[in-house]
């Protein structure tokens, strides 16, 4: 429900030529996985083979179905108002072995006929080449833990810059780095989900940095020049805040960043290159303790140094919350494996439980974290040129998102600030632009400033409130905390029509059960059914009087009309 709007000052203007975009990944949207000739991704391969890793045992064979839907997308983006997409094209889809010995021409066209209906409406296409859906082949190679991955990746993006150089102006060469190496590698958060601590994550960053330099090297030998256009990196971290204001606090707080944040962005925007000072003592000495011959922090020579340094245009960040971190013990008993990222680090995180939350259990609302992520990065480079490529908050369901309203004017209000006291923040880009996969909790958790029915074979569109504010934000280039605009009719049409057709998905069903239904879409019908089980009761309910699928729908649908 709308909340009272917090007291701000009304219409705080972002600089005239702030750019604004909206993003998602192909992954996660567009479906298709095994159309028209694309190869099978590591996500296809761990969701169909091991569907009990994903909170829903879902996967993204359909997903958000852009790979038919584009044109109704990039009306979405265009009623946004936004200057740039920022989306990722599919390895797989492109090459669907991974090499160039085998280009899938349908893929090809796909990603062109995309970006010229946007540049024919005046949108600016920004490609990231690599957004986590490796090719399942390369992944049998040891994907990056494998230094081949280096002139693989280069060839890749060669024909990218071949086929879309002359339209494409704005390139990130990976998203998230921490996320693909120690998520996927570390952890088993994400494909390929090695779930091995300690030591791929760190050869898997030494090959994607390579990787990344290389790319960007050739664009700017060959293609930079004659096209005008930008490359960099997306990096993601979460603010981390000491948890007290203990000089120790303060020191895991900066070692934190360093760990999550430094241990790429050092390499490519120090002065001195390299990995940073503190990531290399401590692995190295931690790993001299465990028996290690070498490092498991593999070393760069100082001319691998030279070539990561200064490999991006801008410093693309994705922030969306805010960790504490304490001092870890002596001992560093932290009950983390050994060896591990996490005992490298040698931090203890947790999060304040008066933050506010959110539909992802890792992501509370901290404002300030932005502006203070955002002040460490212009000290710590340089004050590079900054573009937050993704920052956005989840819900379980439903179109009036009013926490997402007031996430947004309070994260956009934070990086204001931090222009304010001279960081040079150039663009923003929401994420998501729709509801889509999110990977390892599928479709449980939703990013979107537009619903997307997944029940529904068209994978119906439905803007929620945060895209009018977010539409309106745009287009004035100003923040107005005042703004909160109500359902419309066609959003109120729209939801009675996904209820309707969520009853009677509920009626043929045989069974019908309270758990289904609250594990089923929305917030709203969520709030219906406890508005109705308020008045009849769960005794009621559980008795069989509510089970009458007519009587559900009837009510559901006059009080959406209502
Ligand atoms: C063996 C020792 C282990 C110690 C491990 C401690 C690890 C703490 C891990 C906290 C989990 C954080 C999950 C965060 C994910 C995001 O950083 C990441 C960002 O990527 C973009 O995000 C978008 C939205 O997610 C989007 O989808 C884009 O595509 C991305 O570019 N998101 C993800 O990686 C998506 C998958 C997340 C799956 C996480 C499921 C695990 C939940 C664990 C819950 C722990 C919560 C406690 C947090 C306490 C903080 C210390």
């Amino acid at each position: 429900l709308p909340t009272s709007p917090p007291v701000e000052p009304k219409g705080r203007q972002f600089p005239h030529d702030f750019i604004w975009g909206i993003g998602t990944s192909a992954y996660q949207i567009e479906g298709g996985w095994n159309a028209s000739g694309k190869g099978e991704s590591i996500w296809d391969h761990l969701t169909h083979t091991y569907p009990e890793k994903i909170t829903d045992q879902s996967n993204g064979d359909v997903a958000s179905d852009s790979y038919h839907q584009w044109r109704r997308d990039v009306q979405m983006v265009r009623d946004l108002n936004v200057h740039v997409y920022r989306f990722s094209i599919s390895w797989p889809r492109i090459l669907p072995g991974g090499y160039t010995n085998n280009v899938n021409s349908e893929g090809i066209r796909h990603y062109s006929d995309l970006i010229n209906e946007l540049l024919h409406y005046n949108i600016t296409p920004m490609v990231t080449i690599y957004h986590w859906d490796l090719p399942q082949r390369l992944q049998e190679l040891g994907g990056w833990t494998n230094p081949e991955i280096i002139p693989v990746f280069k060839d890749y993006a060669r024909l990218l810059f071949e086929m879309y150089g002359d339209r494409v102006k704005i390139w990130t060469t990976i998203n998230e780095p921490f996320q693909i190496c120690e998520f996927g590698y570390g952890l088993d958060y994400l494909a390929p989900s090695y779930n091995y601590p300690g030591i791929p994550c760190y050869l898997c960053v030494h090959n994607l940095l390579k990787a990344h330099a290389e790319v960007v090297h050739m664009y700017r030998d060959q293609y930079q020049e004659l096209k005008q256009g930008k490359i960099g990196i997306s990096m993601h971290t979460s603010y981390m805040q000491p948890k007290t204001d203990s000089d120790e606090d303060r020191e895991a707080s900066e070692r934190a960043l360093q760990f999550y944040l430094g241990w790429f962005a050092h390499p490519i925007f120090s002065k001195s290159g390299n990995y940073p000072q503190i990531m290399i003592d401590r692995i190295g000495n931690l790993s001299k303790e465990q028996g290690f011959t070498r490092s498991r922090l593999p070393e760069f020579t100082q001319e691998e140094i030279n070539h990561i340094r200064g490999t991006s245009d801008f410093f693309g960040i994705n922030a969306y919350t805010t960790t504490r971190v304490t001092f870890n013990d002596q001992n560093n008993t932290a009950n983390f494996p050994v060896p591990s990222f996490y005992q490298d680090m040698g931090v203890v995180e947790d999060q304040d439980p008066s933050w506010t939350d959110s539909g992802s259990s890792w992501l509370k609302v901290v404002p300030k974290g932005m502006y203070n992520l955002i002040m460490w990065i212009m000290r710590e480079y340089d004050n590079p040129p900054i573009i937050v490529t993704e920052n956005g908050v989840s819900d379980k369901g439903g179109l009036e998102d009013y926490k997402r309203v007031d996430y947004l004017n309070a994260y956009l209000s934070a990086i204001l600030d931090a222009i304010e006291d001279g960081a040079n923040v150039q663009g923003y880009s929401y994420w998501s632009m729709m509801d889509s996969y999110e990977w390892k909790v599928g479709y449980t958790e939703n990013f979107g400033l537009y619903h997307v029915d997944f029940n529904h074979p068209n994978r119906t569109r439905t803007p929620k409130i945060a895209a009018k504010v977010y539409a309106q934000i745009c287009k004035t280039n100003t923040i107005d905390w005042s703004y909160r605009p109500t359902l419309d009719e066609y959003q109120i049409n729209a939801m009675a029509q996904l209820l309707e057709v969520e009853a009677v998905g509920d009626s043929t069903s045989s069974a019908s059960t309270i758990y289904n239904t609250l594990t089923g879409q929305s917030w709203y019908s969520i709030t219906l059914l406890l508005s109705i089980l308020t008045v009849t009761g769960w005794d009621a309910w559980t008795k069989g009087i509510l089970t009458d699928d007519e009587n559900v729908i009837r009510r559901r649908y006059s009080y959406c009309k209502s």
